[in-house]
């Protein structure tokens, strides 16, 4: 049989607006054909697959995991994946780094300026810096917390065989090309791409920055809502997954991966991005931040953060998550006799921050978009003290607070950071200022 085949990049397929289409709901059971006709009926693998395509199943969890956490595709490709040479050690020096890491953790709250864009050629691989992590890639838990800044589209591959990679746009548009088709990104998306999947990141602008959570541990997936009730938060059907879309090309192609820490590259003699349909439940998505419902007090005292929890990577302890992915958007605040922004507070997760726009309601100044925060458990923070002093002295009139967009990886083990945020420029040394002059309390006053 003849494969009828695209040798044109994968677009995705587009709507009447020249949109690119997506397939949604979180972790549904989607199907998706480039080419009608490419999906076998009924069966996963028959003894001869339509237009001679290979079938290939992808699992991102254990073949016995229950039903209700069970993730895996099967892919209909023009070649299979295993048509490669061994990898061999990838040679460029990169800072992307692996837990566990070596250097001891430290107690210190800590914060960076924006990491600059590069001046010389780098693509997503080549900008991607580890700031820290925790865990251990070896025994499946913890999280690598990376930056990324490059200034070139990749014109070659990755995948990530050590996690998901949960990436959260700070600046620049991307198009980011997967097996599975293809994801439009901005600042203010996400977008999750599963354990193995190859990828191609494209800038639409001259650079791109943002954060990257690489989810070593149990896959990202919709916090339970309680009382909350059936909706509200991250609403299903707002995840957004890519329609299939292959390219068919015979030359040589680079293809990276990360496995345990170390990056290993091969040349394929054709594309990755060969797979004209597949179906399942484990596929690349994106979601935009600005549809999350946010829920907040209409009466007294700053609820929790979990409250603005968009995704949760859970462990086996209920309720204390490996990664939440939590994130500050703009909202009203009403609290009645309230000290409004966050509270002090020690605890006993660890807290790595970002901001992707605005300013955070806690910090007044030298938090800024594309900048970073680690509070280690335990360790004392919250407002600074210009927002404390608005705080405590403001009309506490119902007040949209806009234009902001922080975000926190918050994750039950201690973050650990790299040599390269401990020594960067970027640090900011006198950070512990920022709660050094808080005047005494004056119980006899
Ligand atoms: O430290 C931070 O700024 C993050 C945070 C926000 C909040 O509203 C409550 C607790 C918390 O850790
Ligand atoms: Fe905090």
């Amino acid at each position: 049989m003849n494969v009828q085949t695209s040798t044109t990049p994968p677009s995705g397929a587009v709507n009447g607006s020249n949109q690119r289409v997506y397939l949604t709901g979180f972790g549904s059971h989607f199907a998706s054909e480039a080419i009608e006709g490419a999906l076998p009926v009924g069966q996963n693998s028959p003894q001869q697959t339509p237009f001679g395509l290979y079938a290939e199943q992808l699992s991102g969890t254990a073949f016995t995991a229950p039903r209700l956490h069970n993730f895996r595709s099967w892919l209909y490709r023009l070649r299979p994946s295993a048509n490669h040479g061994a990898f061999k050690p990838y040679e460029v020096k990169t800072r992307l780094e692996t837990a566990p890491f070596q250097r001891p953790p430290s107690p210190n709250r800590m914060r960076w300026n924006p990491l600059p864009i590069p001046s010389e050629p780098t693509d997503f691989i080549d900008g991607i810096v580890t700031y820290g992590g925790n865990g251990d890639v070896g025994t499946g838990s913890g999280i690598g917390i990376h930056v990324y800044a490059c200034n070139r589209s990749m014109e070659r591959v990755f995948f990530n065989a050590d996690g998901e990679l949960l990436i959260v746009p700070e600046q620049g548009e991307l198009t980011i090309v997967t097996e599975f088709g293809v994801i439009d990104l901005e600042p203010q998306q996400i977008a999750v791409i599963p354990r193995g999947v190859r990828m191609r990141v494209e800038l639409k602008g001259a650079s791109a920055r943002g954060y990257i959570c690489e989810n070593y541990g149990a896959l990202l997936r919709l916090p339970d809502l309680g009382p909350i009730g059936a909706n509200g938060l991250a609403n299903p059907r707002d995840f957004e997954t890519p329609v299939a879309a292959y390219e068919d090309v015979d030359q040589p192609v680079e293809l990276v991966q990360k496995f345990q820490g170390g990056l290993w590259t091969t040349t394929l003699d054709h594309s990755p991005f060969d797979v004209v349909a597949w179906h399942g439940n484990l596929a690349p998505y994106r979601y935009d931040l600005r549809r999350f419902n946010t829920i907040n007090t209409v009466s007294f005292d700053h609820p929790d953060p979990s409250i603005f929890t968009v995704l949760t990577s859970p462990t086996d302890t209920p309720g204390t998550a490996n990664c939440d992915f939590v994130i500050f958007p703009p909202r009203w605040m009403v609290a009645e006799h309230t000290f409004r922004p966050p509270w002090f507070h020690r605890n006993v997760m660890s807290e790595f921050m970002g901001l992707i726009t605005g300013a955070y309601d806690a910090k007044a100044d030298g938090f800024s978009p594309g900048g970073a925060s680690l509070h280690n458990q335990m360790s004392g923070h919250g407002p600074d003290q210009a927002s404390y002093n608005a705080a405590v002295n403001a009309d506490l009139k119902p007040h949209k607070q806009e234009n902001t967009m922080a975000f926190m990886f918050e994750s039950r083990a201690v973050i650990r950071t790299t040599d390269f945020a401990m020594e960067s420029p970027a640090m900011q040394l006198d950070y512990d200022d920022v709660w050094s002059n808080f005047e005494k309390g004056n119980p006899h006053s």
